[in-house]
């Protein structure tokens, strides 16, 4: 009989519950597959007596993840609570020292310390994997450390939370309200414990980084990253991009240029007709483009349990098999940190902003608009109700210095209320 695999999972939530459901559904396939049976030994959660759905009647209960961590009956510490720092953190470290390998799910907290945790795990000749954290089920992880290792990594973009894209479409496709949708996703179990990570595209941006990491063999930079979640993208900005022929993505782009690393998350009118654009739910799609393969396009569930639970598998599985890959594809110890560049080429922008309505203010607006260099392509103003009219700007292209200095100029205007909605028209 080949000696089992054994694995302590902590954190019985949306994916937890979906990796023991794997476990005991496939055991024969996995077995067969991995080449020696998976077995769970012990499970941790902050509740025990809660119905999940399944029967975890046959494992050792810990309270204490950092003690399940450290048994001595687990040769693979699963951890699946989230959060950057706490339990997450302490148990993973514990496990290391404890000579486990570690699969992870928890993109927060290697987005925080990936480098260091990395470093103690290859000191430690040990293994930490983490599939399931980036894009969920699309097997993105593999394909940079394996399958495109041949290859000078030139882009990585995508659109990597599922909760973002379900409720960017849900809200145009149903004309739902922003709150409403938010609650629909949660009861689909796509978000995080702490919703703001998605919305805020934190989340989406602790994926690309790790992306980014491997892709072009730099030390994890998220405090790099530029930012911006979508919790200012109205349903009316949803509407004025589809009369355009666009569709607004939360998208990320990472990229070695001469200055050095460029990596930004933002909302960004793509093509209602490109692939892109017609990502629907809580769908995932990642674009990697290499020197030798050139593009590759993965899309898939991003979020959820079974498609979750599948990347944690596959991890566990090539732990069984005896596949061992550095964290971040290369030795942990020798990645460069990274010299952080501002995103600098030149796009079109669409520009929402609310004016006074007197005479005079759409030509403040425009001379704004000249003096910071900015053409102007499409200028519209709604029929409004309020003292306040809404008016709309497509761009020329222009870069994000001349939309700065664009921004200081409406502020001088005084018509311009409030900070006017900025998105970016992206040629994808
Ligand atoms: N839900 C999803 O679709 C996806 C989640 N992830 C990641 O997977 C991880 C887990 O996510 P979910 O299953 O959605 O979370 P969840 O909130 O559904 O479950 C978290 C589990 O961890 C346990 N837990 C939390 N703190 C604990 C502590 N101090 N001690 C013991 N147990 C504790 C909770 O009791 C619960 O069982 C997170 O890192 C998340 O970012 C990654 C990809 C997709
Ligand atoms: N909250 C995340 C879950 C997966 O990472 C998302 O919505 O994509
Ligand atoms: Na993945």
């Amino acid at each position: 009989m080949t000696t089992p695999l054994r694995i302590g999972i902590a954190g019985l939530g949306t994916v937890g519950a979906g990796v023991v459901k794997i476990v005991q559904a496939r055991a024969n396939l996995i077995a067969q597959r991995g080449g020696r049976p998976i077995t769970i030994s012990a499970v941790s959660a902050r509740t025990r007596d809660k119905d999940r759905g399944v029967d975890l009647s046959a494992y050792a209960w810990e309270d204490d993840p950092v003690v399940l961590a450290r048994r001595e009956d687990i040769d693979v510490f699963v951890e699946l609570m989230g959060g950057s720092d706490g339990p997450a953190k302490a148990a993973t470290e514990a496990a290391i020292a404890a000579g486990k390998d570690v699969v992870t799910a928890n993109k927060a907290m290697l987005a925080v310390h990936g480098q260091a945790l990395a470093e103690a795990a290859e000191a430690a000749d040990r293994v930490i994997r983490f599939e399931a954290a980036v894009a969920g089920g699309i097997p993105v992880v593999k394909a940079l450390t394996e399958g495109l290792a041949g290859n000078q990594i030139t882009r990585v973009m995508g659109v990597m939370n599922g909760t973002c894209n379900y409720i960017l479409t849900r809200m145009e496709s149903e004309g739902l309200p922003y709150e409403k949708v938010f609650e629909e996703a949660n009861a689909l179990g796509y978000l995080e414990a702490d919703p703001t990570l998605d919305v805020g595209g934190i989340d989406a941006g602790h994926k690309l980084s790790l992306l980014a990491a491997i892709a072009f063999g730099t030390r994890v930079d998220f405090p790099a990253m530029e930012l911006e979640g979508i919790e200012r993208i109205s349903i009316d900005d949803i509407h004025h991009a589809a009369d355009m022929g666009f569709r607004i993505k939360l998208l990320g782009v990472a990229q070695m240029t001469g200055r050095g690393l460029e990596q930004r998350m933002s909302p960004c009118l793509v093509p209602a007709t490109s692939p892109l654009g017609q990502l629907e739910g809580p769908t995932n799609m990642v674009v990697l483009e290499g020197d030798a393969v050139g593009q590759i396009v993965l899309r898939g569930a991003g979020a959820g349990e079974g498609p979750t639970a599948s990347a944690v598998m596959a991890d566990v599985i090539d732990i069984a098999r005896g596949t061992r890959v550095s964290t971040f594809g290369q030795p942990a110890a020798g990645l460069a940190q990274s010299r952080a560049a501002r995103a600098s080429a030149a796009a079109p922008y669409y520009l929402r902003m609310e004016l006074e309505d007197k005479p005079g203010a759409l030509a403040k607006v425009a001379a704004a608009l000249g003096e910071a260099g900015i053409s102007i392509d499409r200028m519209r103003q709604y029929r409004h109700a309020a003292s306040t009219a809404p008016v709309l700007v497509v761009t020329h292209k222009t870069t994000r210095d001349a939309l700065d200095h664009a921004r200081a100029g409406f502020a001088a205007t005084g018509v311009v209320v409030g900070d006017p909605v900025a998105i970016r028209i992206e040629e994808v």
